[in-house]
Order: structure tokens, then C-alpha cells, then sequence
């Protein structure tokens, strides 16, 4: 791992959250898959259809041996005593006591309370199963590339130790917080998912050249609002990012 290979690893991560973004604004709100209190299989239950739907998911990919690797964590974390999947041996780069700090919490009510009013339009046509599958896709991309400053904060530790440690004994967030950011990375990688989501994000015609703007660069033909992907980063992605990164640092040296 170098900083080069974790970045590298962020930014293909930024073509599959656009995709899963596009796919999700297909489908309008559908606001009953995401209401507790809405009734399904013939009575109330205390999860709205789109967590069931996750969990019931998570539960059938851990057995499939998703989270055997360590780069997934799921939502809904329990116990599978085997994986159907062929094995695979398994190593991890990350230092054990600190390998399984995640925001999943937060990046959860993130996407369904902050995110998802602004990605979807209104309406309800009752596609609630397609709908919250990619619900599914969209939140287990973000956690991967959310959970994967991990990685990054591996990387960052080992290139400079001192200073590291010596902030990670005295539990300084604050300094490791400045320590660990690089403001123009930032300001590349929001540039970058934006003009990623008007270039993935565009109708495509058969009129004129590959590359042809077909849309007249204008907002509205846009399947996702790229001011949108800009502010999803600035707003949460990074910023949950680092906190995974300093979360990771304050157990480095348990
Ligand atoms: O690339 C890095 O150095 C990271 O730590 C990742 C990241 C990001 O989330 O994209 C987070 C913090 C830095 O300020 C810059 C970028």
C-alpha cells in the first residue's frame, strides 16, 4: 500500500457511487419502503421494508463470504459460521485492534435522511423491491469508499510515525485531523465525482461524434445533478472519511 494505490482505489470507488447514484435517481421517492409504520407481509413491523431489505441482503451475501473481506463491512453486522464461497486466504494490511472502525451509522442516516429527498423526485409507483436494492448498492459503496480511510490511514501512520504517535498518545484529534488532510487532494476529488457525474450522468444519442454533448451542458439533462455529487463529497463523504481515518489512528497503537 502507498498513498498513490489508496487514492487510486478512491477514485474507481468515485465511478461506481456515481453509477449507484444514477440508478437510484431513476426511481422516484417511493416514500412507503422507507415508513416504519407502513404495514407489509400483513403487519407492522419495527423496520421499514428498506431495512428489512437490507438486512435480509446483508445476511444472505455474508454467507456468500462478502464481508470475508475486510474491505465490506455490512450494516447489520452478525455471525456466519461458514461461507458458501470458494475460500480465499485473506490479509490485510490493516493493524487488527483498529481494522473494523466504521461510520456505517452515520453514513445510514446520511443517506436516507439527508441524500435520498435530494437524489430522488416525488412520486410513488410502488417499484419499492428495485427501489431499495439500489438503495442497497448505493449505501454499500459509500461505506466501502467511506470505511476504506482505514487504508488510508495505515498508510499515512507508516510514512510518518513520529508525528503520528506521538498526537495518537497524547489522543490530540484535533492535530491529527490537520495532520492527515490535504485540502487541494480535496478540492481535486470534488472536482473530479462532479465532472464525473456530467459525463456518466449524460443522454446519449447517436447524433454527431463519441464525446458530443448531447445535452447542451445544461443542469437539467443530467440523470444525477453533478452539484449534487460535489456536495455529497463536500458534505459527507470527505468529511466521514477522515473520521474513519482519525478513529483508526486514535486505536493504532492499542
Ligand atoms: O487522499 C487522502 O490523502 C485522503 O486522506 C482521502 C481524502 C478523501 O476523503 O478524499 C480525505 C482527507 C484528505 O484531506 C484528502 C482526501
Amino acid at each position: 500500500l502507498s498513498l498513490d494505490t489508496v487514492r487510486d482505489f478512491l477514485t474507481r470507488e468515485e465511478d461506481t457511487i456515481v453509477f449507484s447514484l444514477i440508478e437510484r435517481a431513476k426511481y422516484p421517492l417511493n416514500p412507503p419502503a422507507y415508513d416504519p409504520a407502513t404495514t407489509y407481509l400483513g403487519r407492522r413491523h419495527n423496520a421499514s421494508f428498506a431495512e428489512m431489505f437490507v438486512r435480509k441482503s446483508e445476511a444472505v451475501q455474508a454467507k456468500a463470504g462478502r464481508y470475508q473481506s475486510l474491505q465490506e463491512i455490512p450494516f447489520f453486522p452478525f455471525r456466519v459460521p461458514f461461507t458458501l464461497a470458494p475460500p480465499y486466504n485473506f490479509t490485510t494490511e490493516l493493524y487488527p485492534s483498529a481494522a473494523f472502525v466504521n461510520v456505517n451509522d452515520a453514513i445510514w442516516s446520511m443517506y436516507f435522511n439527508q441524500l435520498l429527498p435530494f437524489l430522488a423526485n416525488n412520486g410513488d409507483d410502488g417499484n419499492y423491491a428495485v427501489t431499495v436494492s439500489s438503495d442497497l448498492v448505493c449505501l454499500q459503496t459509500l461505506s466501502r469508499r467511506i470505511n476504506y480511510g482505514r487504508y488510508v490511514a495505515e498508510v499515512k501512520f507508516i510514512g510518518d510515525q513520529q508525528n503520528y504517535t506521538t498526537l495518537i498518545r497524547n489522543k490530540d484529534k484535533d492535530a491529527l485531523m490537520k495532520l492527515l488532510t490535504s485540502e487541494a487532494q480535496e478540492d481535486v476529488v470534488k472536482r473530479r465525482v462532479q465532472k464525473k457525474a456530467m459525463m456518466f450522468g449524460r443522454n446519449v444519442t447517436l447524433d454527431g461524434p463519441v464525446g458530443t454533448d448531447d445535452s447542451n451542458s445544461s443542469q437539467a439533462s443530467f440523470k444525477v445533478d453533478p452539484s449534487l455529487v460535489y456536495k455529497l463529497y463536500d458534505k459527507w463523504v470527505i468529511p466521514l472519511t477522515k473520521q474513519v481515518e482519525v478513529e483508526y489512528l486514535l486505536h493504532r497503537l492499542d
